[in-house]
């Protein structure tokens, strides 16, 4: 980059009032990653925390969509942005600041702006969790977001296949190296069932638990492929509103839950090292 000094804060600082930041990321695009995103803010937020969700993938900012709320964001006073609300889920959008169809076309110090932006002047007020869906791939969101705020840690979602995995183990080293820890992995489109009960396999299933051992790392669980998911997304009724009939719900319920459990493990470490210290 060779610009730094220029404007740079002393490092990242914590948000007043927010418990967890936690990023999600994939590796490999349409494996499902907005729509989990999505879904466990929506659980999370079911569970009783309170949720923020920032939208951070310039390639597919389908969360408004997904969400079910398009409009652009108020402005408070001078330069502060008020979240949009949906399901019990405070949320900001790249995609709201870049109306229309045109293609996101950006230089990395505008999106590092941004970042900081949806990070600093947005009210999120008090939340348990900001969850930020990245966009797929390694790089440049995710430098700027360590360099501002401190992360609780990473969710890596995969679906089960090789060339999925291939590219999670990639966002797992991406993470490594920024020196962010891995909550876990999520299996995403693991299985379908056909309404006859026949059950197939599309993807691999089973793979990204495979890979999280591998890895010495959690599995935090899997979601099945349901066209259900995809109608509540494009919807803007995430499946995870569903109520405990609804297998889905349960799926996205139970992986919330393993989130929040870890993040609060992870916190806990990290306050035991500083009172050693
Ligand atoms: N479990 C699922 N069952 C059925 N459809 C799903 C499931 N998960 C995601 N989808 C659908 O797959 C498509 C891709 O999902 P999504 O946009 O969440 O992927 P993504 O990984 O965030 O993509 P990208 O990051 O490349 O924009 C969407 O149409 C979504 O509704």
């Amino acid at each position: 980059m060779g610009h730094s000094g220029q404007g740079m804060p002393q490092g990242p600082q914590p948000l007043p009032g927010v418990q967890h930041v936690v990023a999600v990321g994939s590796g490999k695009g349409g494996v499902g990653k907005t729509t989990v995103s999505v879904n466990l803010s929506v659980s999370l937020a079911k569970l009783g925390y309170r949720v923020g969700l920032i939208d951070a993938d310039i390639y597919g900012p389908n969360v408004p969509t997904m969400l079910g709320i398009t409009r652009q964001p108020n402005i408070i006073g001078e330069n502060r942005i008020e979240p949009l609300q949906a399901h019990g889920v405070k949320f900001i959008s790249i995609g709201l600041i870049s109306p229309g169809d045109k293609p996101m076309v950006m230089r990395g110090p505008m999106l590092h702006q941004i970042i900081r932006q949806f990070l600093q002047q947005v009210e999120w007020g008090e939340l348990d969790f900001l969850i930020v869906d990245l966009p797929p791939g390694t790089g440049d969101v995710v430098i700027s977001l360590v360099q501002t705020v401190p992360l609780t840690g990473a969710v890596v979602v995969s679906t089960g296949s090789s060339v999925a995995l291939q590219d999670a183990r990639k966002a797992l080293e991406m993470f490594h190296q920024v020196n962010v820890e891995v909550l876990g992995l999520v299996e995403n489109m693991s299985q379908m069932t056909l309404p006859s009960g026949e059950v197939i396999d599309v993807f691999g299933a089973g793979g990204t638990e495979q890979t999280a051992k591998q890895f010495n790392l959690p599995f935090l669980g899997s979601i099945d492929l349901d066209p259900r998911v995809r109608e509540g997304g494009d919807r803007g009724l995430p499946a995870a509103l569903g109520t405990e009939e609804s297998l889905r719900a349960r799926e996205f319920a139970a992986i919330a839950l393993k989130i929040a459990e870890k993040a609060k493990e992870v916190a806990a470490r990290s306050e035991d090292v500083l009172e050693i210290n």
